[in-house]
């Protein structure tokens, strides 16, 4: 299958291979035998035993910058696994700039007015010609619409669809043979980082994607008068153009002398407090807040732009990871272990005590400081880098807010370095937790729930009743069972039985959901309600022993 591939695109592998070979990596080339496959000349073949004096991580970000687009997100992508890759390798790859020179405006403006249908000046009534920014996907020019509004247009850079989706074959097909071949790239997971990757990248050359994140997240956000994200102008928007309102403002650099120390105080817990709650109650949140994708407007406002990559957690997950930082602030090691273990694929073999070591280890670092003053992302990610070692595998989904955390708590340093993303999250996942406890969310779930087994238990028998009936009343056979009518009697009161039982059952539930939820009510922090959660359980729980216990003991089924 490479192999016809690879003649398929012969002229990107050569390309490809020629660049890894010159970096110093020609003896995986040889070793997957590509060398023979796409008859290289021989003289890459000497160069592939040369005597490379560079760091892999140095050469791995040249062989990145020299294959353009799909390979600097790649590398972007994997500086941000420090979970999985060593740090002399992510250091490199975190030097990896997109801002690549930018495109002709001619091509910018052939496939506006490809989309559009029309002519530019139909659609805009100025668009400046030198692009705001050049990134490696595309680039954004500033433009007037015909009603007047000012906009930022991001178009993507020529044939950069058809690019991507030639460089993924190609990386799959490398991925895989390495996969065979070497070790490391097993333990690197160097198949799955490919596919994460591919998903990531697809949605990233499609502005459509972009477009609904970003329209979801602005719904989501609409209370904050502090955060602004931009408004999607989807009558000008395709999948390779993307138009949304304009910001003008300050980024980051140009900031410091201009603002209060207390404004920017503000304006840091403003952006902590948007993204988490992009984070926590959401469940949709900006994935790269790096200072890039942050303007600063005016005096206590910020504009976060770009989604085309976003996190997602479901409430569960939510729930997890707030579970895990609860653990993590109380510096329970064990606690801290058995939470990753539900973020995370683990290996059936795994060895828990040591583990649980290596967590008490890590949180060593952090016992004789207050959690406030702890970079709390790099935090997180010791201990997920830890448990790779474990062959630990940590949902993607928490990776990705580990590397978000990281990315947005070095801007808020900049700001204000007394902040702590960890305070802030506090009534957010106070709230998660109540959310939790909530008795009226329970009573929907359970009532949910409890209707769908009493419709199971219901039309189950019920269909049963009905096709015995039939044979009682004879319909098609011959038969007559004098002792039916007693049977169907007896399955009737079963079946209501075990429907009042789900009733009480919910209701327990509900009433423990009551008490509990009115006990605690707001005073207590999430540490303390907690294990209220995990109580109200047990208690659940042994009513409904207790239930059964005496149902069974009436004697009556
Ligand atoms: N709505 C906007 N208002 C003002 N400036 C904008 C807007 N959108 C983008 N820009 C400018 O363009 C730059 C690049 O935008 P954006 O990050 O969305 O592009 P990108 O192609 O996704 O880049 P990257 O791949 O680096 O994330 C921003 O840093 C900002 O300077």
């Amino acid at each position: 299958m490479a192999l016809s591939r690879g003649l398929k695109h012969a002229n990107r592998y050569r390309k490809i291979v020629a660049t890894l070979t010159r970096h110093g990596f020609g003896y995986i080339i040889q070793e997957v035998g590509l060398f023979h496959v796409l008859s290289l000349p021989k003289r890459l073949a000497a160069d592939s035993n040369k005597k490379e004096t560079r760091s892999v991580g140095t050469r791995i970000r040249h062989v990145v910058e020299e294959l353009g687009p799909t390979f600097i997100k790649l590398g972007q992508m994997i500086s941000t696994r420090k979970d999985i890759f060593p740090p002399s390798i992510i250091q490199e790859l975190e030097k990896l700039q997109d801002d690549v020179p930018p495109f002709p405006f001619e091509k910018a403006k052939k496939m506006i007015e490809e989309d559009m249908d029309t002519s530019i000046d139909e659609v805009f009534s100025e668009i400046s010609e030198k692009p705001l920014a050049a990134a490696s996907i595309g680039q954004v020019h500033w433009a007037r619409l015909k009603t007047g509004e000012e906009v930022a247009v991001k178009i993507s850079r020529p044939h950069i669809k058809e690019i991507v989706e030639k460089d993924i074959e190609i990386l799959r097909d490398l991925a895989r043979l390495l996969h065979q071949r070497f070790t490391w790239a097993q333990f690197y997971r160097l198949q799955d980082v490919i596919e994460e990757f591919v998903t990531a990248i697809r949605d990233e050359v499609d502005y459509f994607v972009e477009a609904r994140n970003t329209d979801k997240v602005r719904k989501n956000m609409e209370k904050f008068e502090r955060v602004v994200i931009p408004e999607i102008y989807e009558e000008f928007s395709t999948k390779r153009i993307l138009t949304m309102s304009f910001f003008k403002g300050n980024k980051i650099s140009e900031l410091s002398e201009s603002r209060s120390e207390v404004k920017k105080n503000a304006l840091a817990r403003s952006l902590a407090d948007a993204f988490l709650h992009q984070v926590l109650i959401d469940g949709l949140f900006h994935s790269d807040p790096h200072p890039g994708n942050i303007i600063f407007l005016d005096e206590d406002r910020a504009a976060m732009l770009d989604f085309g990559q976003v996190g997602r957690l479901n409430k569960a997950m939510r729930y997890q990871f707030v579970s895990y930082v609860i653990a993590m602030t109380r510096k329970k090691p064990e606690e801290v272990a058995e939470t990753i273990y539900d973020m995370a694929e683990i290996p059936e073999d795994i060895n828990h005590d040591q583990f649980v070591d290596d967590v008490e280890y890590l949180l060593q670092k952090y016992y004789d400081r207050p959690f406030n003053q702890v970079r709390f992302g790099e935090a997180i990610n010791d201990i997920f880098s830890m448990s790779h070692r474990y062959q630990i595998q940590i949902y993607k989904e928490y990776t990705l807010l580990a590397k978000a955390i990281i990315t947005l708590e070095s801007l808020l340093e900049r700001l204000d370095p007394e902040l702590s993303i960890v305070e802030v999250a506090e009534p957010y996942g106070k709230m998660l937790a109540r959310d939790r406890l909530n008795p009226f969310a329970w009573l929907t779930k359970v009532g949910r729930e409890g209707k769908r087994q009493q419709d199971i238990l219901t039309d189950i028998p019920k269909e049963l009743r009905d096709a015995l009936r039939q044979i009682h009343k004879g319909v098609g056979i011959d038969v007559k069972i004098p002792t039916l009518n007693i049977f169907l009697n007896k399955m009737d009161k079963i079946v209501n039985r075990i429907s009042f039982s789900i009733t009480l059952l919910a209701f327990s539930i509900i009433m423990v959901g009551l008490i509990i939820g009115s006990t605690f009510g707001d005073q207590n922090s999430i540490l303390v309600q907690l294990p209220v959660i995990e109580i109200s359980f047990i208690v659940s729980f042994f009513m409904f022993l207790l239930l059964i216990y005496s149902i069974l003991k009436s004697g009556r089924f």
